[in-house]
């Protein structure tokens, strides 16, 4: 992926998911997805929602999911090169011999896949467990000059695995996400914490709306390694924008050196 000068233009798209229904998925996020180019401030990346493409219509996932993700491929490769836009997916379902998968691509402007990585934390509250697999790998990427990780939803209670990517270098993380009703102070509270402790930038895209019995507050987030919140939707569909500085990364981590100063013989 290609940034200019350490600046990165975002466009989260927070959209409601229809689940069980791919067809309305894919056709609402193509239209989402021109939305985000034809503003006045071309974005430079794009990020998606967690299972974008199916919800979690858990029951029926074996045959909703996308087989080896051919359809979201093959429409998110001819929209990257053609808008000369990079993306960070989002999540499908994704079908593979072994299971269903939920996972993330990232993909170049020029539509190649450069990056993927399944879950590895299934969320129990929602059985993710019964029905999907969890992957094996922690999920890394390059965005021009930087580093960056990829988590999703659940992964972000868990701390070690976010410093894991800040020791491997990443100076960003992006979360997609379908993280419901009524736990947004835990959301908030727990993306800011892993940008404050990591002092990285954190890209947090929620989907919104309501499936069944859950509903999803949407309050999308990106957050810089201060810890500020420099951009933040509310609990409607809408494209979160934001210019991000890299070199704000490094200012951080000179002005309090965490990493310098950790004690990993201690604990
Ligand atoms: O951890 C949470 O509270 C929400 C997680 C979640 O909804 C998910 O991983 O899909």
């Amino acid at each position: 992926m290609e940034t200019q000068h350490n600046r990165l233009k975002l466009a989260l798209i927070q959209m409601h998911v229809d689940a069980g229904h791919p067809d309305a998925n894919f056709d609402r996020l193509a239209a989402k997805l021109e939305e985000a180019v034809s503003g006045p401030v071309k974005p430079d990346l794009i990020v998606l929602p967690e299972m974008w493409n199916t919800g979690y219509a858990l029951e029926r996932i074996n045959e909703l999911a996308d087989e080896a993700g051919a359809r979201t491929k093959a429409l998110l490769s001819a929209f990257c090169s053609k808008h000369g836009v990079q993306l960070l997916a989002g999540s499908i379902a994704e079908g593979r011999p072994e299971g269903v998968f939920n996972t993330s691509y990232a993909f170049d402007a020029s539509g190649e896949i450069i990056a993927e990585y399944s879950k590895i934390h299934l969320f129990r509250l929602m059985d993710e467990e019964k029905h999907l697999q969890a992957g094996d790998k922690i999920g890394k990427l390059r965005v021009g000059a930087a580093d960056a990780g990829m988590m999703i939803c659940y992964d972000i209670r868990f701390p070690e695995l976010a410093r894991k990517l800040a020791l491997d270098g990443a100076k960003m993380l992006f979360v997609p996400a379908q993280w419901p009703n009524p736990r947004l102070h835990h959301w908030r509270t727990l993306l800011t914490a892993r940008a404050i402790e990591n002092q990285m930038f954190v890209i947090a895209c929620n989907r919104c709306g309501v499936s069944g019995s859950s509903s999803f507050f949407g309050h999308s987030l990106i957050i810089d390694p201060w810890g500020e919140i420099i951009g933040e939707a509310d609990e409607e569909e809408m494209i979160l924008r934001a210019e991000i500085d890299l070199s704000l990364v490094d200012a951080v981590r000179a002005k309090i050196p965490v990493f310098e100063d950790r004690r990993p013989t201690l604990y």
